[in-house]
């Protein structure tokens, strides 16, 4: 890995840099003028790629982080037991689904939910549209996406190897993150859109020996002067136990009208009397199906209380 050193005389300084790179307890983090090879001070945890940092310049192209500075946003993933941070200061969610392997709904959902959350603009990408003809799923994929447009959301059909030049306006001034499942070509979309990051990968799977083309460690590339992506490793599941009752149903934007028009002030939508979001449901103005994931998602929360136990006041 080639650590650009040209920050000459500021050893002692702390210098504000943007993490690029985080493999485990070793950080990238690009300043100004040059790349440093990074750790952070003591036992400090939670430096992410895409983190704003202070970081002390120690030897020839090292440093120490110091200081993680607030962040926009966060975009993480957490089950019952641990918490996986993915990227910082996101603006823009890029959900890559393909036509193949067979698209998962529900980790879409998921990661538009975290997204609304943390103030993110979020983006849908169908890829390997070329293959459509192979893979009847792919037309069921298609139509089902159809549903993400009308809420709303910028749904795109691409193939990554030769043609992805419609994302290229909706890239500017974004930090974009580049998140879905293993092997629905994020990869292969980042290198398509910024070639000079094949070689990176490249180097990093060497010094990693990891012998592998999966991404295993997020990592930013500019894409120009203003605008960045974010490769991330792919994910089979995306716990959401970081968000309450509340922050989950927001996170369905078809979901909103009906959210402050309920009887009870604390409804959860779920069994409680005079629910109007449950009876917009019922009433086909919005899709069921995600009435249905959100109860799921709502049940799963760590400190849930079963309807039968909750008073309702
Ligand atoms: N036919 C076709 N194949 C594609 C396209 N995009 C990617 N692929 C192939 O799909 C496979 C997976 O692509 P990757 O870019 O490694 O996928 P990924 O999402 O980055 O995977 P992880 O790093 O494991 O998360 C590779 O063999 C690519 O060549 C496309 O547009 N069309
Ligand atoms: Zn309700």
């Amino acid at each position: 890995m080639k650590v650009k050193h040209t920050d000459k005389n500021k050893l002692n300084t702390l210098l504000i840099g943007r993490v690029v790179a985080a493999y485990g307890r070793h950080f990238e983090v690009e300043t100004a003028h040059a790349v440093y090879s990074c750790v952070v001070r003591g036992k400090r945890k939670g430096v992410v790629c895409g983190d704003l940092v202070e970081m002390l310049p120690t030897t020839a192209g090292q440093g120490i982080i110091e200081i993680i500075l607030p962040r926009s946003s966060l975009f993480y993933r957490s089950d019952h037991f641990r918490e996986k941070l993915i990227a910082a200061n996101v603006t823009q969610l890029i959900f890559v689904l393909a036509v193949t392997p067979t698209c998962n709904f529900e980790l879409l959902d998921r990661c538009l939910i975290v997204a609304e959350d943390q103030g993110i603009r979020s983006l849908i990408v169908l890829n390997k549209i070329d293959l459509l003809d192979q893979h009847p799923a792919g037309q069921a994929a298609v139509q089902k996406l159809m549903f993400y447009r009308e809420l709303g959301y910028t749904v795109l059909e691409i193939s990554a190897e030769t043609n992805a030049q419609s994302l290229v306006p909706l890239l500017a001034g974004q930090i974009s993150l580049l998140a879905g499942q293993s092997g629905v070509g994020k990869s292969t979309l980042l290198n398509t859109l910024i070639p000079s990051a094949q070689q990176a990968v490249e180097e990093i799977s060497e010094a990693l020996d990891s012998g592998r083309h999966t991404t295993t460690h997020a990592r930013l590339f500019h894409f120009d002067a203003n605008s960045s992506m974010i490769d991330s490793p792919g994910f089979q599941e995306f716990g959401v136990q970081q968000l309450d009752a509340t922050s989950l149903a927001w996170g369905f934007v078809e979901f909103r009208p009906f959210l402050q028009q309920c009887r009870f002030r604390n409804c959860r939508h779920i069994i409680e009397p005079g629910c109007e979001l449950r009876q917009a449901a019922q009433d086909g103005l919005f899709d069921a199906r995600r009435l249905t994931v959100y109860h799921k998602l709502v049940r799963g929360i760590k400190d849930f209380i079963p309807e039968r136990n909750k008073s309702i006041r």
